[in-house]
């Protein structure tokens, strides 16, 4: 917990062109595992859809957007509406800013049902999302890894991403930064992860 101290605490991940801040575990187990359980059975999961090479497809992956508005935000070419706040969430999203001295106004959340499901490399850079503004990313449930790779220099940073744990992007990260949730073997439980984000 570091409500009184700067994120400027935390090491950098990057070695240069962003910022990347781990603050591990903001949360206990049991506080962790509760909020989990909760966000799979409150949240409107449905599974993703996107258009690739001109192609509709859903994803085994289950997301869900919500905001202080229902935005309309652009994400894999499709459009989709954030719903209001639920309870639990408004709790996360204020635990987040105490947490990282940063503001959000909307929060993709993504479900990962066993380790086949991940995220390939992308940045968070849409036209809709504030520029350079800090992203803030919450995990719960199976702990997994989650890397960096440089768009110029290929070189790539991972680090894993515990239960009831914060991890914050911010700066030039997604201009110059990669990143990606790989598929693994070794996982058969569920995560859930929750990215605070800016909507302009
Ligand atoms: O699941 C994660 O940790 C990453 C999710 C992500 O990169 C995204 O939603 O843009
Ligand atoms: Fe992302």
């Amino acid at each position: 917990m570091n409500l009184f101290e700067e994120t400027s605490s935390e090491k950098n991940l990057l070695p240069y062109d962003g910022e990347v801040y781990y603050y591990g575990k903001i949360m206990g187990n049991q506080q962790a595992n509760l909020y989990l359980k909760t966000l799979l059975e409150t949240i409107d999961w449905k599974h993703d859809e996107a258009i690739i090479f001109g192609k509709h497809i859903t994803t085994k992956r289950m997301v869900a957007w919500y905001g202080d508005e229902p935005y309309e935000y652009m994400y894999s070419k499709i459009t989709k509406k954030a719903l209001p706040w639920t309870a639990p969430l408004l709790e996360l999203k204020r635990l987040t800013e105490s947490e990282t001295g940063e503001t959000f106004n909307s929060c993709l959340l993504n479900l990962y049902h066993n380790g086949d499901e991940g995220m390939s490399w992308h940045s968070d850079a849409e036209r809709d999302l504030k520029k350079d503004g800090a992203i803030a990313s919450l995990s719960f449930g199976a702990e997994r890894k989650f890397s960096f790779k440089h768009k110029q220099t290929k070189e790539t940073i991972s680090t894993f991403l515990e239960n009831g744990s914060l991890l914050l992007m911010k700066g030039t990260t997604q201009s110059n930064w990669l990143h990606r949730l790989p598929p693994t073997k070794k996982v058969v439980t569920p995560r859930v992860n929750l990215t605070f984000r800016t909507i302009v």
